[in-house]
């Protein structure tokens, strides 16, 4: 069974009350739906929307909806998530909120994700408990079902020490976790800090040797029971994009996509949630400058920005999203001509077959975040370019930094580092450009997301427990 704050898909409820099922967004979701989908298994989660307890029918998914009142979800998605949690995990780039009642949803609301997963799990069942909203739940659920293997994943990064101490339930975080049997994390780092924290917060004995990726696992020693804490780097389906962006349609939409942008002879593209974490104000910045240092062409160069629209009632969030759009306008004014913007920017949900020719038609794909904890576009990118072209712009600060090597890779608080790496990238040599992308798609084919779940799970029916 999967447990996540988000069902695969979102609830819309039209004008005229019909209702329609589309895809969630996010990177939790394109990885997990594949996995659950080759497997046999449930899924619980929230569908979106307010009091809404529908299942909805999805052809090879049994789906389990946790209801969310108007008020959880301002204090625990919204609130203690996203607020708190969110910019704390997240370096800090927003100020963390420390509210009471926002703690106290949060545990209320984890509470009833154990009890929704306790009623169905068979006996024995596997568990796999995800992300940073839920991370109450592994305690939880092994109190009421002491029988479940249960492994936890946290998909964004986990913090410094010295980051973490901030949060006032910081002690009964650690501990809820060390309900799993197996905690998993995408980078060794984010496991070593957990290690520090189980042993300095929760008085347990946890291993101090350094954690390897997929190997030498870590462990926490809790009352008579062994914790295995590990790093599995998430992925992408890579077998289906690279089959999809073949196609003969992808392809064409491909081409159309540059002769509607005016043919221009670099295509720059970012693709993301609308977070600021994402860091699309700092390629923004950077593209500004480069055109204004005349290092880019306004005449020959398009920046393109999918933005999807993500937690827009959080305060950080309108504000970053005005901040981008304000620097959007600034390009434009200064270098677009009439018909020919410099920038495009589209918030909204793009359908996954554009997304994946967008992808095929960039010459430079833009990802900067301030701090990312995979950032699964990276590869999707990467993913799509079996012709061996594009360059990829990978900020430092991503957990997919560590395995595309052969990125263009910049600090993105260096801003000039960021624009040398986007000229280096728009300029790259050809022969060089194949070289990277070869080496980068190695990497991504080769550890897709089923090989990712499958060391998790296996790591998961290997504890002792
Ligand atoms: O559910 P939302 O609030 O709309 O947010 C979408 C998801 O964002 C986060 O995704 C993370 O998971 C990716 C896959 O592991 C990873 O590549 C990325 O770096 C993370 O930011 C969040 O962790 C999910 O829970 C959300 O569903
Ligand atoms: N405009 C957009 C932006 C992202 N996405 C998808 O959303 C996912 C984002 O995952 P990610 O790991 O990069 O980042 P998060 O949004 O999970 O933080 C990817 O699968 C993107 O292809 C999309 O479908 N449309």
């Amino acid at each position: 069974m999967v447990v996540a704050n988000r069902l695969p898909v979102d609830k819309e409820v039209l004008p005229d009350d019909e209702v329609r099922w589309k895809r969630s967004p996010g990177g939790l979701v394109t990885a997990l739906e594949p996995v659950l989908r080759s497997h046999t298994g449930a899924w619980v989660g929230w569908s979106g929307v307010p009091d809404s307890q529908d299942d909805p029918d999805i052809d090879g998914l049994e789906i389990r909806a946790v209801p969310l009142s108007s008020t959880e979800i301002a204090e625990y998605y919204e609130g203690f998530s996203n607020g708190t949690l969110w910019p704390l995990y997240h370096d800090v780039i927003a100020k963390p909120q420390y509210h009471r009642e926002w703690w106290n949803t949060y545990v209320a609301v984890n509470e009833r994700f154990a009890k929704a997963t306790a009623d169905v799990a068979g006996h024995g069942a596997l568990v796999w408990v995800q992300d940073y909203q839920l991370q109450l739940v592994p305690k939880m659920l092994r109190e009421l079902r002491p029988d479940l293997k249960i492994g936890f994943f946290l998909h964004i990064p986990f913090p410094p020490v010295e980051l973490f101490m901030q949060l006032p339930w910081r002690a009964e975080i650690v501990n809820g976790l060390l309900g799993a049997d197996l905690i998993g994390f995408h980078l060794p780092e984010g496991a070593e800090n957990f290690l520090y924290l189980a042993n300095r917060l929760g008085g347990h004995h946890a291993s101090r040797r350094s954690v390897g990726v997929r190997s030498r696992f870590g462990s926490v020693e809790v009352d008579g029971r062994t914790v295995t804490v590990g790093a599995f780097p998430i992925s992408i389906a890579a077998g289906e994009i690279d089959a999809a962006s073949k196609t003969r349609e992808i392809r064409r939409r491909a081409r159309e996509i540059r002769k509607e942008l005016g043919s221009p002879s670099t295509i720059l593209l970012g693709v993301d949630r609308l977070d600021y974490t994402k860091g699309i104000d700092v390629r923004l910045k950077a593209f500004l400058e480069l055109l204004e240092e005349q290092r880019l062409d306004p005449h020959e160069t398009v920046l393109v920005q999918l933005a999807t629209p993500s937690r827009e009632r959080v305060e950080s969030y309108v504000a970053m999203r005005s901040e981008i759009e304000q620097l959007v306008g600034h390009i434009n004014g200064t270098f677009a001509e009439v018909g020919q913007p410099v920038v495009q920017y589209l918030n909204r949900p793009i359908p996954r077959d554009e997304l994946l020719a967008f992808f095929v038609a960039a010459d430079v794909m833009l990802v900067t975040p301030l701090r990312d904890g995979m950032n699964l576009v990276a590869k999707e990118y990467v993913g799509c370019r079996s012709d061996l072209g594009g360059a990829l712009v990978l900020s430092e600060f991503t957990g997919a930094a560590a395995e595309l090597k052969q990125a263009y890779q910049a600090n993105p608080y260096d801003m000039e580092g960021v624009k040398d790496a986007i000229e280096a990238a728009v300029k790259q040599p050809a022969e060089d450009g194949r070289v990277r992308m070869r080496a980068m798609r190695r990497q991504v084919l080769t550890h897709d997301v089923e090989r990712w779940a499958k060391s998790f799970l296996d790591a998961l029916k290997d504890t002792a427990n």
